[in-house]
């Protein structure tokens, strides 16, 4: 059966501090309590060992990686290095690295390839933009980033995958997608899964939505049928938001 899972990309935000403090309150709230859902929290990659701990409810992922092992790559950390320190997780194809990176459809396959014969989960983000939205091209965008970077992978894989569906019209914007919109596109995604390997597949993989979902919109969302959980930027970064949207699973 599919999981429940809310994780917060912090993306390039909070000092040390506050990183620490963000992650501790997190993990001090969840003690003790019926775990309904994973949560993950993805860090600046800097932070990652000071906040790594196998013992705690909150897993601690990557926002980032690089395919190679190792090599002339300055600036880069390496999937076997995060997975070295002990990261439990990684984002890959992110918007953001996408656009601002210009990271294409094969470089994250190469990516997703990594990360996994690394053994770490993978949170692969996929979403279309506003003028794609307007087009009408939404859904062929979409299934096509998960074709290129995904449906090379063995059935088995996808144990350790996890898709957040994130349209960038929705990203730190304060739009959202209405919850009929994200659950027609997670339903949409699910197809695709259905129809590139197997029913059991689809039914199996955890998609989450992500863009401006807040404590105010989470209930609405994340109760939809094929929505199960939310990549959480913005909201996030404030205990008492991402606690707030972690309750909509209580
Ligand atoms: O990009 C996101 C999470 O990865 C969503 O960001 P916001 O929640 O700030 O819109």
């Amino acid at each position: 059966m599919r999981k429940k899972i809310v994780a917060g990309n912090w993306k390039m935000n909070l000092s040390l501090e506050e990183g620490q403090s963000l992650h501790k309150t997190i993990n001090s709230e969840l003690e003790g309590a019926s775990a309904n859902c994973e949560v993950y929290h993805f860090t600046p990659s800097i932070y990652l060992t000071s906040l790594i701990n196998e013992d705690q409810k909150v897993q601690v992922g990557a926002q980032n990686g690089h395919p190679e092992k190792s090599g002339a790559f300055t600036g880069e950390i390496s999937m076997s290095q995060l997975k070295a320190i002990g990261t439990q997780a990684v984002l890959i194809g992110h918007s953001e690295r996408r656009q601002l990176f210009n990271e294409s459809d094969s470089f994250l396959k190469e990516k997703v390839d990594a990360a996994l014969s690394e053994g770490l989960k993978v949170f692969f983000c996929c979403g279309e933009s506003l003028e794609q939205r307007e087009n009408g091209d939404y859904n062929t965008t979409v299934v096509n980033q998960l074709k290129n970077a995904l449906f090379h992978l063995d059935s088995t894989d996808f144990q350790k995958i996890v898709i957040a569906y994130e349209p960038i019209w929705a990203i730190g914007t304060g739009k959202t997608a209405s919850p009929e919109q994200a659950n027609e596109m997670h339903q949409n995604i699910r197809k695709s899964f259905a129809h590139a390997y197997s029913k059991e597949i689809a039914e199996d993989i955890s998609i989450l939505y992500g863009g401006s979902c807040k404590p105010s919109n989470a209930s609405d969302l994340l109760t939809q049928s094929d929505i199960d959980g939310g990549l959480i930027g913005g909201a996030s970064l404030k205990a008492e938001d991402f606690l707030a949207i972690i309750s909509t699973y209580k």
